[in-house]
């Protein structure tokens, strides 16, 4: 099939990240304030049967190959296991992925592996109950480590951990975090923390960058770098632990930008196409399907979105602007 969602750099989007809703249950202080936000007015959320057509177009017409559903916290969403079964009906049938706080996750697991969903990722950025308070702003631990059992026990495998260190906070967890991942046959990566908060309270100087995550784990483990060539266009560079096959990721945002092999292109849960995680622009689709366009027409609009996309985040020019949405509204 020819690319249609190519941009001016010679990139491609096939990876399409869907945000099923930007609500969550968690608080995470990187994320969202502890009020959480002013959620999306439902008449502007994008019902299942449109958000169905619009990944139908993304896959059939576009080129899409993978689609991961995420948010604000995707399982929220009731339609969740009809809208992974409508995606993985379609013919290429894409990759499917869920990215999740893993909160109730212990009992939907079976019913998405059900519906075709391949894998899933869950957020787990501490082990102790009285950080996690901290951090997330409630009590609930143990459903998160739960819901990751009860993923894997449903075959959705790899099940992949995203931990993001706060100084000061749960900084000192890394190697435990391994530790706990290795132990369960998770695969752990660190991320970078990005200025996408809602208010703002992203610090050049106090986040933790991927060069201190690697010396911390390199106090407790060695770590030898995989091979570069086998990366593609994932965030994640791995690391062996130990001298494998465990392995443990570091997602550099920030500070090691993996923007030239970018293949992302996400669709916000009220229709609009974002081109970057970063981007300041969008382009609104649900406005096309509601006015009653063909799927050719919304297909043009989704090509022209992605044909605009910018080289890279800018996070570290001195004219970099967070964007208006918050992490949680546009799909981490
Ligand atoms: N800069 C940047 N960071 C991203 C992007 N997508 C995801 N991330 C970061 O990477 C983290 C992990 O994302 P996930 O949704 O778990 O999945 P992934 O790493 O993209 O994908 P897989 O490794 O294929 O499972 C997110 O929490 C974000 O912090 C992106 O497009 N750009
Ligand atoms: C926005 S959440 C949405 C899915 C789900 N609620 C979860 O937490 O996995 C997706 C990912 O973004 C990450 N994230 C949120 N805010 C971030 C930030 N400011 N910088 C880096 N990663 C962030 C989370 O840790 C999570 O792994
Ligand atoms: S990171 Fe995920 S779980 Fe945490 S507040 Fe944001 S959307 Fe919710
Ligand atoms: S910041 Fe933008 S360009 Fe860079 S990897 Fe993420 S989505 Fe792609």
């Amino acid at each position: 099939m020819t690319p249609m969602l190519a941009d001016s750099y010679g990139r491609v989007a096939t990876d399409l990240r869907v945000s099923l809703t930007d609500r969550c249950n968690l608080r995470c202080s990187y994320c969202m304030p502890p009020e959480g936000l002013e959620w999306l007015p439902k008449p502007e959320l994008l019902t299942d049967d449109e958000l169905n057509r619009l990944i139908r177009i993304g896959v059939t017409i576009l080129g899409i190959e993978e689609v991961r559903f995420t948010g604000g916290e995707p399982l929220l969403r009731r339609g969740l296991p009809g809208i992974i079964a409508a995606a993985t009906a379609l013919r290429p049938r894409p990759r499917t992925a869920l990215t999740t706080n893993g909160i109730g996750l212990h009992r939907t697991a079976p019913a998405l592996a059900e519906a075709g969903l391949d894998r899933v990722n869950v957020s787990l950025d501490t082990l102790r109950p009285d950080v996690f308070e901290k951090l997330a702003r409630r009590r609930r631990l143990d459903d998160v480590l739960e819901g990751m059992a009860g993923a894997a026990a449903a075959g959705l495998t790899p099940v992949k951990v995203n931990a993001v260190l706060m100084r000061d906070i749960n900084d000192d967890e890394a190697p435990e975090l391994l530790r706990y991942c290795m132990e369960h046959g998770y695969q752990l990566r660190f991320i970078e923390q990005m200025p996408l908060d809602a208010q703002h309270g992203w610090r050049r100087d106090t986040m933790i960058t991927a060069d201190e995550i690697l010396d911390r784990l390199s106090a407790s483990f060695s770590l030898e770098a995989a091979d570069a060539s086998t990366r593609g266009s994932a965030p994640a560079e791995l690391f062996y632990v130990d001298g494998g096959p465990a392995t443990v990721g570091v997602i550099g945002s920030v500070t090691r930008p993996f923007c030239g092999a970018c293949d992302r292109v996400r669709l916000t849960a009220d229709g609009q196409i974002r081109n970057c995680l970063f981007a300041r622009e969008e382009s609104d689709l649900r406005s096309l399907l509601r006015d009653g366009a063909t799927d050719d027409e919304i297909a043009d609009r989704w090509t022209a979105a992605v044909a605009t996309k910018l080289p890279g985040h800018g996070i570290n020019d001195p004219t970099f602007l967070q964007p208006a949405r918050p992490m949680s509204a546009i799909g981490g």
